[in-house]
Order: structure tokens, then sequence, then C-alpha cells
């Protein structure tokens, strides 16, 4: 018997039409037809310059924006745009900025339960011991669920976020660049969160990122876009190490951190 995927893309695109003056219509296409495949337990990097689609698609993923054309699937089940109640169950996303996507008037036992009060049955009670559970999980104490968000760093918010996220158990994680904004050596924290979380509770991740020593450290499969269009898929080290397109060349060496290009 054929396993399925737990996540599976197929033909997924987006067109963004805005109107512009009174009677012209502006199309623009943030990312092309695309497909692709993530296993449990496994980690995918969306990588590419500014504009070449990766945030819209981490959107489209969580169900933040519906897609123009193409399908999700979860364990083969078809996500629909409109059904959040399921997706999210199944699939969260973590945004880019702790520091604004957390309510600053929300205290974060309130942040936390929200998702609980929205998509359970859980009474008061069980809501605040999960919450609580939840925050012990991601390395946070039980005096934080009282706190509100502007009491704590921007590595504790991350945290929350995280929170948030895992809440309901989901199986797929997506986070927009969540570590780009942390200094060294709080994202090297995150980063081993992330890491004993998946291996924990089996959870697979898509992360849009763009430090190539934590693409490497963190992800098992790399899509490398450009202008909307996937250049470059696969597993991480051939990707990262043997790209076999001009431009999937062009955009590795252009990361200006310490990549390497080895000659095969
Ligand atoms: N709401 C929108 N309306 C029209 N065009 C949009 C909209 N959102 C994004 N775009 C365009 O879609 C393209 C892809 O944007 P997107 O933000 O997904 O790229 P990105 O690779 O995530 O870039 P960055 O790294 O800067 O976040 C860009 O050309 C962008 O200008």
């Amino acid at each position: 018997m054929s396993q399925v995927p737990l996540l599976k893309v197929d033909n997924l695109s987006k067109v963004f039409v805005n109107q512009s003056g009174l009677f012209r219509k502006v199309r623009k296409t943030a990312f092309y037809p695309l497909s692709f495949t993530l296993e449990r337990g496994q980690t995918l990097a969306l990588m590419g310059e500014a504009g070449s689609g990766k945030s819209t698609l981490a959107k489209v993923l969580a169900g933040v924006m519906p897609p123009t054309q193409g399908s999700v699937y979860i364990d083969g089940d078809k996500i629909e745009a409109g059904d959040d109640k399921k997706r999210c169950k199944l699939l969260r996303m973590i945004f880019q900025d702790p520091n604004t996507s957390l309510n600053p008037r929300s205290r974060i036992g309130q942040i936390l339960e929200a998702p609980l009060s929205l998509n359970t049955d859980l009474d008061a009670e069980q809501r605040q011991a999960l919450a609580l559970d939840t925050l012990r999980m991601v390395g946070l104490l039980p005096d934080h669920y009282h706190f509100y968000p502007g009491m704590i760093s921007t590595g504790q918010k991350q945290r929350v976020a995280l929170a948030r996220a895992l809440i309901l158990s989901p199986r797929i994680i997506v986070a927009d660049e969540t570590i780009s904004t942390l200094d060294l050596s709080v994202r090297s924290q995150i980063i081993n969160l992330l890491l004993s979380l998946q291996s924990t509770l089996g959870l697979s991740y898509i992360m849009v990122a763009n430090d190539l020593g934590v693409v490497r450290h963190i992800s098992d499969q790399v899509i490398l876009m450009h202008e909307g269009h996937v250049v470059e898929a696969g597993p991480t080290a051939r990707v990262l190490t043997n790209p076999q397109s001009e431009q999937g060349l062009r955009l590795l060496q252009s990361y200006n951190n310490e990549y390497r290009w080895h000659r095969g």
C-alpha cells in the first residue's frame, strides 16, 4: 500500500487582481502553479529574493488568503479554501514579527486560549490547563500566563507565537521568517526549540528562511523561488551544493553569508 504524504500541494498558484483607477485591473502573479509534497517530521525551506512569492505561498498554505487555483491535501484530505476550522487543527502559521503579531492588549493566557475557544469544546479550566502546558512546552513559565506581550522580550514573544500555533496540536507549522528578527543567541535557542519540538511531536515545518546556515541546519528539502517560479527544488544538500539552474546558482551565490559553492 502506498503511503499518502502528510502534505500534498497540487498546482497551487496565486494571482493578485487589484483595481487601478475606475476601470483598470492590475494583475500580479505572486507565484505560478507549483506542486510539492512534505512528509511527516520533515522541514521544507522556502528561499528566494524579495518579491519571489515565498510569503504569499506561506499565507495561501495557511489559509490567510485563498489560492487562485490548485489544491492542498493533508493526509490525503483536501483542505478547501474557506475551511479554517479543519485547516487550523492541521496546519498553523507563525508570522514574521512577534512584536506586531501578538495583541498588546491581551494577556498571554487570553492569546493562547483564543484558538481553543474558537475551535474546541474545552471549558475554561481545560483551556487554562492546556495553555499552561503549552507555555511549559515552549520553555515559558506559568507566570507568563498573566503577562501582557509588552512585558516580555522579543524571543519570549516568539515562544508565545509558537505556543499559540501549537495549542491546537497541528501537524504542520508554517513559519514566515520567524527567526530573522531575533538576535543571534536567541535565534539559536528558538531553532533548538523548534528542532526538539519536531522530534518529540513529529511536527513538519515549512519555513520561509534566507539564512543558508539555518536552512542547511534545519531543512530536509528546499524550494528556491525567483519571480514567482520555482527554479530549484529538492533535498537541501543537493540544492545548496549542486543547483541545476543558472538562476539557482546565481541566487545562492547572492546570499552573502557563508555560502560555499562545492563543485561535484
Ligand atoms: N496584496 C497584494 N497585491 C498585489 N501584489 C502583491 C500583494 N502581496 C504581494 N504582492 C506581490 O506579489 C509578489 C510576491 O510577494 P511576496 O511578499 O510573496 O514575496 P516574498 O518572496 O515573500 O518577498 P519578501 O521576502 O520581501 O517578503 C511581489 O511582487 C509582491 O509585490
